[in-house]
């Protein structure tokens, strides 16, 4: 999947995933167990690329569909010469299972799927398929136990995580939030997988929070689901697609990667005069590197002209290259106002290196131009001191934080997101009083409606971030290894830098204003705020990439050109 850098898909949630395979087989394009063989297929398949030579399999069945791909798996694995043991339950499985169990069952037994009987026999590999997408609530008794033994209770997690494969997903992971339903932010004892095999589209769990580190190496198999994509009609009803709210599917899908043919076409355009011009605003004496980087990437990513603005004072700090930047002082709010009144100025980026008091004299001349803007770093403390932080945000305007100046702007959807997830116990809320007390009964409440509703269960990033931007009315980019976009209108992007290999080197002072340079400088060509935003943190991905190890930020914008060259541009 990581393969595919400049491409998009979708990513679904459990519900969607739930309403496509119900779409594929009301449409006569398969039956259930047509498509749970191919998935069995599929995960075998993977298994046999990977341990070439028949050897001893442990697969692990739980009570629903997520188990009776266990048991193709078992069949197959045993046609082809493995010894299998199979482990399971003595429930009566949904009607799919139900068949693939009996089928195993002509070639062998199954024993109780606990943690002593899991112990009992070493394996070489083990297959997780206790649960998948419809897992609602936090494991408990032996399932918890064998699990927890899986994330290496019994003191061996590195056993496990070299040979255990997990069927959609590994068990106890939420699919809609990448978080263990029941566990801890920090994951002591969830299971780790070598393999994770999922079908048809990458699920939310897989690359938010946790999911890419449980997950391990992931591979989407195809089973012939065959459904419209991307701006076609949709499979599925809009009640089905609730959690991820809005209208239509395509406005739903949370899409991977964000260079697409038309950003392409767009970024080629080599027409100077229709590039725009940025305005970068820069801070006091000795605080210019930062603006600087930012300018610097603009001018990389294409913008026609950059201007860089900092106080009278501080302007001789910029006298050095480039020579391609234009500086002009802004000390104070009327400044900007008289330079904005140039309409050829088509985006401007406060924040980096700024500071945050002249950010803050400077927002309201720049929110009330609604001028295309970014809004970093310093730009979002000053946001967050205001008697009313999001007062004056609109539609044209990115803000780029990272979690701590998240959680000092949207304080209740931060807390929402690191506190414990529902649902809470006694224990749980007797701890807590108040505000806090009020809070936690609403999620939980909110939990229990979700179940009802047949959506995910828990809170996620994803979550997080649209709630913000609907709140405030802009494009929100919250930063991190699983960088997530949202628009005011509920549409969301998921830019999974665990899954492109640049994420460790990103991780390096300043990369932050790189980003809000290139997103600015893409505003400044015309991109749309949304836009700008998923197609800016896909660039960013890339030339951290296209230089590799040892990168720090000031290489960044000059990776741009051989970013382009590699996009054939
Ligand atoms: N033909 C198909 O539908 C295909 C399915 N695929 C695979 O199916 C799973 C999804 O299967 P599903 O049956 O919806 O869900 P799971 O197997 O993940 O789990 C459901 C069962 O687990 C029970 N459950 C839920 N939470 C818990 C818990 N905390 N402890 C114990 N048991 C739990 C649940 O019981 P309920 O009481 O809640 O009903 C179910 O019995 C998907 O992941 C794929 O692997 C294939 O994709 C192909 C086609
Ligand atoms: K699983």
């Amino acid at each position: 999947m990581g393969s595919d850098m400049f491409g998009s898909r979708e990513i679904l949630t459990s519900a969607q995933i739930r309403a496509v395979e119900r779409w594929a087989m009301d449409s006569g394009i398969a039956s259930g167990l047509e498509l749970m063989e191919r998935a069995g297929a599929a995960v075998a398949g993977e298994i046999r690329l990977r341990w070439p030579k028949p050897a001893r399999a442990c697969v692990m069945c739980g009570p629903g569909n997520n188990g009776g791909d266990g048991y193709v798996v078992a069949r197959l694995l045993n046609e082809a010469g493995w010894q299998v043991r199979v482990l399971g339950m003595d429930n009566t499985p949904p009607p799919d299972a139900a068949v693939m169990k009996r089928r195993w069952l002509e070639i062998g037994p199954v024993e109780a799927l606990n943690e002593g009987v899991l112990r009992r026999k070493s394996a070489d590999v083990y297959v997780d398929a206790i649960s998948g997408t419809g897992l609602t609530r936090p494991l408990e008794g032996e399932l918890l136990e064998t699990v927890g033994y899986l994330g290496g209770s019994g003191g061996d997690w590195g056993f496990f995580s070299k040979r255990l494969v997990a069927i959609d997903g590994p068990s106890g992971l939420c699919l809609d939030s990448g978080r263990m339903l029941g566990g801890s932010a920090d994951t002591l004892f969830s299971p780790r997988a070598a393999l994770t095999v999922t079908f048809d589209s990458p699920r939310v769990g897989h690359v938010l929070a946790q999911g890419p580190e449980l997950c391990g190496e992931l591979v989407v198999a195809d089973i012939g689901l065959n459904w419209p994509r991307m701006g076609r009609n949709p499979p599925l009803h809009p009640g089905q697609v609730t959690r991820v709210s809005g209208p239509s599917f395509a406005r739903e899908s949370h899409d991977l990667f964000a260079i697409r043919p038309e950003d392409l076409a767009k970024l080629s355009d080599g027409h100077k005069f229709s590039h725009g011009h940025a305005l970068v605003v820069a801070g006091g004496a000795g605080q210019g590197g930062a603006a600087r980087l930012s300018a610097r990437a603009a001018l990389r990513v294409g913008a026609g002209l950059v201007t860089i603005a900092p106080p009278q004072d501080a302007l001789i700090e910029h006298a050095l290259p480039p020579d391609a930047l234009m500086r002009r002082a802004v000390d104070t709010a009327d400044d900007l106002a008289r330079r904005l009144e140039d309409r050829r100025i088509t985006a401007v980026l406060l924040g980096p290196g700024c500071g945050v008091e002249r950010a803050k004299a400077l927002l309201p001349a720049l929110l009330e131009t609604r001028r295309p803007c970014v809004l970093d770093a310093d730009a979002l403390t000053a946001l967050s001191q205001r008697k009313a932080p999001l007062e004056g945000l609109h539609s044209h305007l990115v803000l780029t934080p990272h979690m701590g100046e998240f959680a000092r702007i949207f304080p209740d959807i931060a807390a929402k997101l690191a506190g414990p997830q529902p649902p809470f116990d006694q224990h749980t809320l007797g701890q807590v009083k108040g505000e806090e007390m009020a809070r936690m009964l609403a999620q939980d409440a909110e939990y229990r409606a979700a179940l009802a509703a047949e959506r995910g269960p828990l809170y996620s990033k994803l979550d997080a971030v649209r709630d913000a931007a609907r709140r405030a009315g802009c494009v929100i980019l919250l930063k991190g290894p699983d960088t997530v976009i949202a628009d005011a209108n509920g549409t969301v992007h998921v830019h999974a830098a665990s899954y492109d290999a640049a994420a460790p080197w990103l991780a390096t002072a300043g990369s932050g204003d790189v980003l809000a340079g290139i997103i600015a400088g893409l505003m400044a060509r015309g991109w749309p705020a949304f836009r700008a935003a998923t197609l800016g943190a896909a660039l960013h991905a890339a030339a951290a990439r296209s230089f590799g190890p040892g990168l720090i930020a000031d290489d960044l914008p000059d990776q741009l050109p051989a970013v382009f060259r590699g996009l054939g541009l």
